[in-house]
């Protein structure tokens, strides 16, 4: 087997006739192609130095003298790792943000397409040199997600222009059964985060399948509706959206809840407020912005076919809240039994949760009228009537 040895080729003040100096070009040529096929066969690769010298050498000690006495890193030292399931759209704008925000040490993905996996770990690996160190693993085993502290799942049919997230479950489910047990074997400490759709039922069935205490799993949610609620708002008064409070629950979907009552723009009670003051508002264009929240999928899939940057970035925070117990409040798909009326069985939906390292810490109180507890508790009949489809 060739071994390319570039310090000995490159060493000053060797004189080598041309020849032989040819047929050591050709020898490391050689060598080159069979770690690229050797790289090319291995399910799981990150490049490192160490793999360009396949039979012996290790480039890495002869370009680098280790120091004396060291000690090695302390168990508490340890790396964060996040895995994320499926690379399509989806896993890789949350991939590319995690690390482009540099919320990790190492990102392992998996996908059931082994080409289309290797291509993305290629292209993101590529770009180590604009970006903050981290090893990016793949392969189509669970193994490589082994002591992940956050698994990210987003594998599995999506929606084709007018269709509705529901109807995915069977579909989805089915992929479930394979893809939650060998992700929570490899990682039984992780906390899980679901995305693929029907996310609130889907977020059901990993806990179940998982067999993870409640608090370690939860679904995206409408964290990204609640987004959307927010840039329309902002744009409606033309504001920064980080300075709008506002909070879609129930499902990810058709029968989500828009909290009208407890929205607050640079900490001022809206509704309240013109309320107070006698300002008159339109109810309708109050129910316009929340339909415009629920359509917004709709019309991306139906112009890109597909969603993916708003979805990227809004599991990027979650992970951010997570990994450093930033114990910030988001929408987030929980299980609701108990929680504002909603009754029935052990229903996921979102409400508005307090995040942290150990996952979901609380649910928090906020205001909800009449109207609003009633429409949610419609959502989690609709969502339940789903879960009652599957047997698990
Ligand atoms: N919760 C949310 O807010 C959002 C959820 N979604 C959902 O995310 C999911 C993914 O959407 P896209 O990335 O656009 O779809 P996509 O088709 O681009 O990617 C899906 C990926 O899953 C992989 N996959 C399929 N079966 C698998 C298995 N058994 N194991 C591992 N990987 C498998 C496919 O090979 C593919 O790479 C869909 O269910 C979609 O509805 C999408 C946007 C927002
Ligand atoms: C597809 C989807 O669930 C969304 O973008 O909201």
């Amino acid at each position: 087997m060739g071994t390319l040895n570039l310090s000995t080729s490159h060493s000053p003040g060797s004189h080598t006739h041309p020849n032989s100096k040819k047929k050591k070009q050709l020898h490391q040529i050689k060598a080159l192609k069979l770690v690229t096929v050797m790289q090319q066969n291995a399910s799981t690769s990150t490049s490192s130095l160490r793999d360009l010298g396949p039979s012996g050498v290790d480039l890495s000690s002869a370009l680098f003298k280790p120091i004396r006495n060291s000690v090695p890193p302390l168990a508490s030292n340890r790396c964060t790792k996040i895995s994320v399931v499926g690379v399509g759209n989806v896993g890789m704008a949350i991939a590319q943000t995690i690390l482009t925000q540099d919320l990790a040490d190492e990102i392992a993905l998996v996908d059931s397409k082994p080409d289309k996996l290797r291509g993305e770990m290629l292209d993101l690996q590529h770009a180590a040199a604009f970006l903050p160190r981290t090893k990016i693993t793949a392969s189509v085993d669970y193994d490589v997600t082994a002591g992940s502290d956050l698994c990210i799942v987003t594998a599995g049919a999506r929606q084709n222009p007018g269709e509705s997230r529901l109807n995915l479950l069977q579909r989805n489910v089915a992929l479930f059964r394979h893809i939650i047990p060998p992700l929570a074997k490899a990682s039984p400490d992780s906390i899980l985060i679901i995305v693929s759709n029907p996310v609130d039922v889907l977020t059901y069935v990993a806990w179940k399948l998982s067999g993870f205490p409640v608090n370690r799993v939860l679904g995206s949610g409408t964290n990204l509706d609640s987004s959307r609620f927010r840039f329309l708002i902002a744009d409606h008064l033309d504001v920064n959206a980080q300075d709008v409070q506002a909070f879609i629950v129930g499902e990810h979907g058709d029968s989500s809840v828009a909290l009208w009552s407890s929205i607050s723009v640079g900490g001022i009670p809206v509704l309240s407020f013109l309320e107070k003051q006698q300002i008159a508002y339109e109810k309708q264009t109050l129910e316009d912005i929340h339909q415009s929240v629920v359509g917004s999928a709709y019309e991306v899939i139906g112009l890109k076919g597909y969603t993916s940057w708003a979805i990227g970035y809004s599991v990027a925070n979650l992970a951010r809240t997570i990994l450093r117990d930033q114990r910030k409040i988001h929408p987030v798909t929980v299980l609701a039994r108990g929680f504002y009326g909603v009754d029935g069985g052990d229903v996921f939906l979102s409400l508005p949760a307090l995040l942290g390292r150990n996952g979901v810490v609380a649910v928090t109180n906020v205001h909800m009228t009449d109207e609003e507890s009633e429409k949610l508790q419609k959502s989690a009949k609709t969502i339940l009537e789903m879960q009652s489809q599957l047997e698990l």
